[in-house]
């Protein structure tokens, strides 16, 4: 049986739950944050983000974005601190948009859209693999970070830079050097709660550390996301556009904040 998912009428988020029950779980994501009503925790220890970009391995086009992977197999790119309790080890980070600059985030801050959202995978080395990690209910962390309209952002520059080569579904090559630390904003404040990938299979595993403040990216720069393709080489072109799950019920979640 197949369980191809995607973006689609017919493979979207409306029709996940189809083959992914826990689509309708109770901690599912994305959600919509809303500031007014989230709970300053003052125990929330601020991010200690630590990357090195010697552990870059490689973009590829998975069809559904485009990702950057790294090299987890000791502790050199890490997340610590902040609301977890146990090391995580950087695996890759991609990126969620829109067919227009007024939408394609999947977190939303009392209902606005952002054009686009990075996600930052890490996952918890009380676990052997990221796969048994991606099981268990404390086995994630993902950094989210809103992408807002402004100047060129030369660091997501390097990474459009190699869009030519990763233009349809399953395409990939080597991408070393690149340190993801200059994709996060000068203020690593952040709201967290429990919740899910937001892709299948949606597993309720991961622990979501938002952003509050965003960072720029130009509105050319966000077409040139856009010239990805959804399709692989020699089918039919499907931009890849709207690659987002819209936000989902929060159940009685407590969203915690890290700032006053
Ligand atoms: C089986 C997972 C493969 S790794 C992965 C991913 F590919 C992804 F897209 C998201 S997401 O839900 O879309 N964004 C947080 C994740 F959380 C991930 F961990
Ligand atoms: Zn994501």
């Amino acid at each position: 049986m197949s369980h191809a998912w995607g973006y689609g009428a017919d493979t979207g988020p409306d029709k996940w739950a189809d083959s992914f029950p826990i689509a309708n779980g109770p901690r599912q994501s994305p959600i919509d944050i809303v500031p007014g009503e989230a709970s300053y925790d003052p125990a929330l220890k601020p991010l200690v983000l630590k990357y090195d970009p010697s552990t870059c391995l490689e973009i590829l086009n998975n069809g559904h974005s485009f990702q950057v992977t790294f090299l987890d197999d000791i502790d050199s790119s890490t997340l610590k601190d902040g609301p977890v309790l146990f090391n995580h080890r950087l695996k890759q980070f991609h990126f969620h948009w829109g067919a227009s600059d007024d939408h394609g985030s999947e977190h939303t801050v009392a209902r606005t859209k952002y054009p686009a959202e990075l996600h930052l995978v890490h996952w918890n080395t009380k676990y052997a693999n990221f796969g048994e990690a991606a099981s268990q209910p404390d086995g994630l962390a993902v950094v989210g970070v809103f992408l807002k309209i402004g100047e060129k952002n030369p660091n997501l520059q390097k990474l459009i830079d190699a869009f030519d080569s990763i233009k349809t579904k399953g395409s990939q090559c080597s991408f070393a050097d690149f340190n993801p630390e200059t994709l996060l904003p000068g203020c690593l404040d952040y709201w967290t709660y429990e919740g899910s990938l937001t892709t299948p299979p949606l597993l309720e595993s991961v622990t979501w550390i938002v952003c509050k403040e965003p960072i720029s990216v130009s509105s050319e720069q966000m077409a040139k996301f856009r010239s990805l393709l959804f399709s692989g080489e020699g089918e039919t072109e499907c931009c890849m556009v709207d690659n987002y799950r819209p936000p989902q019920p929060l159940k009685g979640r407590t969203v915690r904040a890290s700032f006053k």
